[in-house]
C-alpha cells in the first residue's frame, strides 16, 4: 500500500510488463533483444521480429532463459517472426502472426526498434542510401504503428508504442546525413501520435538514445568520418543498460526518454511544445544548454574548418 502510494508519487508505476503482449521489431540482436529479454524477465509474453532466422532463433533461447525464474513462466509464450519490416505487406504479415499466438488480439506493447545507420560525407553517398535508411527507419516503424494502433482502437486494447529515435534524432552534425532525418522524422511522427491516440488511450514514448555497443554500432564504424566519431565520443552504453533505461523511462511515463546527461541536455532544449519530464529541471536544463552549447558549437564548426584537407573533394567522374 504505502509502496503503491511511493511509486504514484515518484511516478514509477505506469508500466506493469506482467502478463502483457511485447513485440519487439529488430529484437533479434543489440538493444531490441536486450530489451526482449528484459520483458521476458518480467513475466511478459515476448514477440520478436527481424529479418534473419538464425539469429532470431538465438535470440528466442535467450529470451527464454531470462524468463526461467518468473512465477508464470509456464504460461508464457516466445515467438518469433521472421520479416523484412522495411516492407508494408511483410510488416502487416508480421503483426498477423505474432497476434495469432494471442487469438487474434494486437500485443499490448509495440517497440519499433528496427533500424541502422550508415553513416559517410554527404556528397560521396550514393542517393540509395538516404532512400534505404528512410525505409526502414521510419517507414519501417511507420507501417506498424499504423497497423497497430488501428487494431488497439478496434480492439479496444490501451496500448503502448514506444518508437526508438536516438540523440541524432534531436540535432544534427557531419556524418548523419542519411541517418539523422529519419530519427527527425520519428520524432515528428511520436509527436502527432501521442496526442491524437488519446482519443483511444494509447500511450506513446519516444526513445533518444545515446550511443550504444551493438553489432549495428560495429558495423556504422566502418563507414564513419573520424569528426563524426570525435563527435559522438567513446562514451558507449551496454545494451543492456540502454534497454533498462528504456523501461525506466517508460515506467515514470515520460514522453521523451533519455539515458545520458547529453540527450537530457538536448531533449529539454528541444521540447517545443511536447511534455517535460519534470518541467522545473528540464527549464534549468533548456538554459544551462542553451548557453553551453554556443562555444560546443564553435568547436565542432572549427573541427570541420580546421580538418578540409582530411576531405578532399572526390572528383567528379569518381562519385557514384
Ligand atoms: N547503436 C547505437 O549507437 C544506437 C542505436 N539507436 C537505434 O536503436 C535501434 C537498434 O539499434 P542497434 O541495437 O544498434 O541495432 P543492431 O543493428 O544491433 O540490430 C538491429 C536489429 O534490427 C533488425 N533489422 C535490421 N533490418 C531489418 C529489417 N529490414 N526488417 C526487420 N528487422 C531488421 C536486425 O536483424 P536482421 O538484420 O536479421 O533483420 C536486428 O535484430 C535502431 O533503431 C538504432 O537506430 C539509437 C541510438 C544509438
Ligand atoms: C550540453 C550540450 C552539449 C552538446 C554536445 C553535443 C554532442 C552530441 C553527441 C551526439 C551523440 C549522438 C549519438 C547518436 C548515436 C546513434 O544514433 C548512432 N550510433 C546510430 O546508431
Amino acid at each position: 500500500m504505502t509502496n503503491t502510494l511511493v511509486n504514484k508519487l515518484l511516478r514509477r508505476n505506469k508500466f506493469q510488463p506482467k502478463g502483457k503482449h511485447v513485440y519487439i521489431t529488430g529484437g533479434s540482436k543489440g538493444l531490441g533483444k536486450e530489451f526482449a529479454k528484459l520483458m521476458a524477465s518480467k513475466g511478459a509474453h515476448v514477440t520478436i521480429c527481424a529479418r534473419g532466422k538464425g539469429d532470431l532463433d538465438l535470440a528466442l533461447e535467450e529470451i527464454k532463459e531470462a524468463a526461467q525464474s518468473c512465477e508464470n513462466y509456464e504460461n508464457l509464450k516466445f515467438n518469433v517472426v521472421s520479416a523484412d519490416l522495411s516492407k508494408h505487406d511483410e510488416s502487416i504479415r508480421a503483426l498477423d502472426e505474432a497476434s495469432s499466438k494471442h487469438d487474434g488480439r494486437v500485443p499490448d506493447v509495440i517497440i519499433c526498434n528496427a533500424g541502422f545507420a550508415i553513416p559517410g560525407v554527404f556528397i560521396e553517398r550514393p542517393m540509395e542510401e538516404f532512400e534505404k535508411t528512410m525505409q526502414l527507419n521510419y517507414f519501417g516503424a511507420l507501417y506498424t504503428i499504423h497497423e497497430a494502433a488501428k487494431r488497439m482502437a478496434q480492439q479496444g486494447v490501451k496500448g503502448k508504442i514506444v518508437i526508438i529515435s536516438s540523440v541524432a534524432g534531436l540535432c544534427g552534425f557531419m556524418g548523419f546525413t542519411s541517418y539523422a532525418p529519419t530519427k527527425h522524422a520519428l520524432r515528428g511522427l511520436a509527436e502527432c501520435l501521442r496526442h491524437e491516440l488519446i482519443l483511444y488511450d494509447i500511450s506513446v514514448h519516444c526513445y533518444f538514445a545515446g550511443t550504444i555497443d551493438t553489432p549495428g554500432y560495429k558495423e556504422e564504424m566502418k563507414t564513419k568520418p573520424k569528426i563524426t566519431k570525435d563527435i559522438e565520443g567513446d562514451d558507449k552504453m551496454s545494451p543492456k543498460e540502454a534497454a533498462k533505461a528504456l523501461y525506466k523511462g517508460i515506467c515514470k511515463g515520460n514522453f521523451f526518454i533519455t539515458s545520458d546527461i547529453i540527450g537530457d541536455a538536448i531533449r529539454a532544449s528541444t521540447l517545443g511544445i511536447s511534455p517535460s519530464n519534470n518541467a522545473f529541471l528540464d527549464a534549468l536544463l533548456c538554459g544551462i544548454t542553451w548557453v553551453v552549447t554556443k562555444p560546443v558549437r564553435w568547436y565542432f564548426d572549427k573541427m570541420v574548418r580546421d580538418n578540409k584537407a582530411d576531405y578532399p573533394v572526390v572528383p567528379a567522374d569518381k562519385i557514384n
